[in-house]
């Protein structure tokens, strides 16, 4: 069944409350990036202005998530200035069952897996769409890579048995720039049989700063899904 992208945009709202609601006062946020992340801050925001939450600061996995953590006056903090974070909210592009996740649909994957690494608790937010059975069925793996090593990058992901694009800009003439200043390859791959391999040997390419491969990082996965027409959070 598909869903139209107005009830994608409702699971994605349900989705991002649930989550921030499960954030306490007192707690270190890793803020994810993408539209269902962008709900769960402005909740947080909803949460702090209210009075129901205090004394909460967010660290941001992007520009994104920087601009609506001050848009909505949760206070921002940086990895210099923190020992733990305890909590981080974050979307997927892709989830399988194992909880392994494809990211990076908004080129933010390399922060996103510094952050989401180092959270006590790593909760995914996504709509029932982004669930798949085999990861790199509906979606390419992004891989960030430094400029001027592109085309030696290009051919090893190549030889690797990927089918890399570079990733071009939308209101913008040429490819996409990531916020470190590099670019993004979304690589196709037939198969991942193994995902933890795959995530490896791509970071071992020189001049591969980080892949979209997430493996044993997720900790909770909330979907947002329709049951019997009514919206629902299910989780795993
Ligand atoms: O780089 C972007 C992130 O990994 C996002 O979390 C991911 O693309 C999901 O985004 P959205 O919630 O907009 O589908």
């Amino acid at each position: 069944m598909t869903i139209s992208p107005e009830a994608i945009k409702q699971l994605k709202q349900e989705v991002g409350i649930a989550a921030a609601r499960r954030v306490k006062s007192g707690m270190v946020v890793g803020l994810g990036t993408g539209s269902t992340t962008a709900f769960a801050i402005a909740e947080l925001g909803a949460r702090l202005a209210g009075g129901e939450l205090k004394d909460i600061v967010g660290i941001p996995t992007s520009f994104q998530a920087s601009v609506l953590g001050k848009k909505y006056g949760i206070p921002l903090r940086t990895l210099d200035d923190v020992d733990r974070i305890d909590i981080a909210i974050d979307g997927a592009d892709e989830v399988d069952p194992a909880k392994t996740l494809i990211k990076g649909g908004g080129a933010a994957h390399t922060r996103e897996k510094v952050i989401d690494s180092l959270a006590g608790l790593f909760i995914v937010v996504v709509d029932e769409s982004k669930l798949v059975d085999k990861l790199g069925s509906t979606f390419a793996v992004p891989v960030e890579v430094l400029p001027m090593a592109i085309a030696p990058v290009t051919r090893a992901v190549e030889k690797l048995g990927g089918k890399p694009e570079l990733r071009m800009g939308i209101k913008k003439d040429g490819p996409v720039i990531t916020d470190q200043g590099n670019m993004v390859l979304d690589v196709t791959f037939d198969n991942i049989p193994d995902a933890a391999e795959l995530e490896k040997t791509l970071n071992n390419i020189p001049g591969v700063l980080e892949n979209g491969l997430f493996v044993g990082v997720a900790d909770l996965i909330l979907v947002g899904e329709f049951k019997d027409g009514n919206p629902i959070i299910r989780e795993f």
